[in-house]
């Protein structure tokens, strides 16, 4: 790998403590950075080296998942690591952080590539790209990149202007759109899941599946975001960007490993597929959602309305589900079912491919026998599972899953593989301009449509799957969501504690 400088705007903060440092300290001791590289850390305090340093350390102290116990590593780490005041609104700090960087690499002899993290508010990225592309410092004889954090704009107009301020700054292929879901592991699986599996390749289409369902719930209500979530609420959060991209990963035909342009053009045929929402069909296809007080894991807790930063009569959505149609020649009369909330019962990110009666072209449950379904968990598993049907000792038929579940304790976080790919200059796992924008725009009529109050607010107990409105959803097709707890209670022999410890952990 390149030599290379890693300027992070933000480096006080908490992402670069909670994820940057640490991700950047596991690839250190894995060997997977450069041989020689400067960090350097900006933000508005006045700190030293040595104190920045410190702030490192304990970030990896706290964070890191493997225990940097071994003093002469951690030296070794650190030494690479300067800290330079500045404001991002400031040119004069862009100049002295240029002379900085021109040091370092001197120093270190260092190639003259130069990654741009910006781990700071959204509203600073076009001031920041165009500093750095009037300071000098995004000119360089090597190659020059920016990772940029979510979110990218606040709907369709913002995230076209920000992205063409970005790029007089930055061509395309230099910009770095970090959507962590990406970084998962079963995510990146998806990729292979298909391509390996010759069986799958058959059954993946509209011939056998009867429908697909992707969620991302969350025990945690607001936390201390409230600032940003009240703001933002669950369409913008979760649902334009982590959301959509499961659905162009799992929904995309991958014959092989493409690179990240072949992907890109996939991803975003995709988007091109996907049946827009004309503002009075939101109605019927779109849920959303507010939580009222009720428990989490056994403790009262508040209504989102009672929740400290958050305006007392909000609107804003803690939970969304849609239904969502893609007309293409696979998937073609196939709905996807999408719902991401916060404050729900349990926390899990899965995506839920059910099977259809090929004779029949429904799912069906009639005499013990279920659909059959793929199951990818995406966390807090990770794993997957088949389930098929079998006889039981009474000659009943009752389903049974085949799984397979990582045991890997320290696996690489999401993070750590995107700034690795990153400085491999590989962007497959990132989110390319023109999905971002086919995303704003298939969210638009939704955002429009809340924001003019067109949709009810449904109000759902904290604790629970969500509002009533999500089942009757799926149940307008004849289809309900699946393996939530009560679901199987209800409708299988499978326990729901056998659905919390996965047998291969057992
Ligand atoms: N935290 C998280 O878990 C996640 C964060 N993100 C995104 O990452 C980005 C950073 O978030 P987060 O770390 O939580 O934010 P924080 O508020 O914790 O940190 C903000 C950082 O920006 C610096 N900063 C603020 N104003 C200026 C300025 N005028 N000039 C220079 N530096 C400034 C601060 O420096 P100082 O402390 O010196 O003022 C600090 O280092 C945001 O885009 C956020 O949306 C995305 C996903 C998750
Ligand atoms: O980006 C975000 O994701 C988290 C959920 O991520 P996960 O990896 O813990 O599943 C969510 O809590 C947060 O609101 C959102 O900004």
């Amino acid at each position: 790998m390149d030599t290379m400088s890693f300027v992070l705007f933000g480096a006080t903060g908490d992402l670069a403590t909670r994820k940057i440092y640490p991700a950047l300290y596991n690839l250190f001791i894995e060997m997977k950075m450069p041989e020689s590289f400067s960090v350097i850390g900006l933000g508005r305090k006045e700190i030293s080296n040595d104190i920045f340093q410190g702030l490192v350390e304990k970030s990896l102290n706290t964070f890191s998942r493997n225990s940097p116990d071994n003093a002469d590593t951690m030296k070794a780490f650190l030494s690479a690591f300067r800290y330079s005041q500045l404001d991002v609104n400031r040119k004069e700090d862009y100049q002295k952080l240029l002379q900085l960087v021109v040091q370092r690499e001197k120093e270190l002899k260092l190639s003259e590539n130069r990654m741009f993290y910006l781990s700071v508010s959204p509203e600073f990225f076009d001031v920041i790209a165009l500093n750095i592309n009037e300071s000098g410092l995004g000119t360089t004889e090597g190659w020059k990149r920016l990772i940029i954090e979510k979110p990218f704009g606040r709907d369709l107009k913002s995230a076209q202007e920000l992205n063409e301020n970005l790029s007089k700054a930055f061509h395309e292929e230099e910009i770095f759109r970090i959507d962590h879901f990406l970084g998962k592991a079963m995510v990146q699986n998806l990729e292979v899941l298909e391509s390996s599996n010759p069986y799958l390749q058959d059954l993946w289409s509209n011939h056998y599946i009867a429908n697909v369902q992707i969620t991302a719930n969350e025990t945690v209500g607001v936390e201390e975001r409230a600032g940003y979530y009240d703001h933002a609420g669950a369409l913008r959060d979760m649902f334009q960007n982590h959301m959509l991209q499961l659905l162009m990963m799992i929904a995309t035909q991958l014959p092989k490993r493409g690179d990240a342009s072949t992907d890109n053009l996939k991803k975003k045929a995709i988007m091109e597929s996907l049946r827009p929402l004309q503002q009075e069909d939101v109605i019927h296809n779109v849920v959303r959602g507010q939580y009222v007080a009720g428990k989490s894991k056994g403790d009262s807790v508040v209504a989102y309305t009672d929740e400290p930063g958050v305006a007392v009569h909000t609107h804003t959505e803690t939970f969304v589900a849609a239904r969502l149609w893609i007309d293409d020649l696979f998937w073609n009369e196939v709905p996807f079912y999408i719902r991401t909330g916060k404050r729900m019962k349990e926390k899990s990110t899965r995506i839920v491919i059910e099977f259809k009666e090929p004779l029949t072209k429904q799912s069906i449950e009639e005499d013990g026998k279920m659909a059959n379904l793929l199951v990818i968990e995406i966390g807090p598993k990770e794993g997957m599972f088949i389930q098929l049907n079998k006889k039981n000792n009474k000659g009943e038929l009752e389903p049974v899953r085949i799984d397979c579940y990582s045991n890997e304790k320290d696996a690489p976080e999401a993070y750590e593989k995107l700034i690795h790919d990153a400085m491999n200059g590989d962007s497959t796992f990132f989110a390319h301009w023109d999905e971002v924008e086919m995303s704003w725009k298939w969210v638009q009529p939704i955002l429009n449509a809340f924001n003019d109050n067109l949709i009810p607010l449904q109000m759902y107990e904290a604790g629970s799957y969500g509002p009533t409105g999500s089942d009757e959803l799926l149940a307008f097709e004849g289809f309900k969501w699946l393996l939530d707890s009560t679901t199987w209670n209800s409708a299988s022999t499978i326990k729901e504690e056998e659905y919390a410890y996965p047998t291969s952990r057992k």
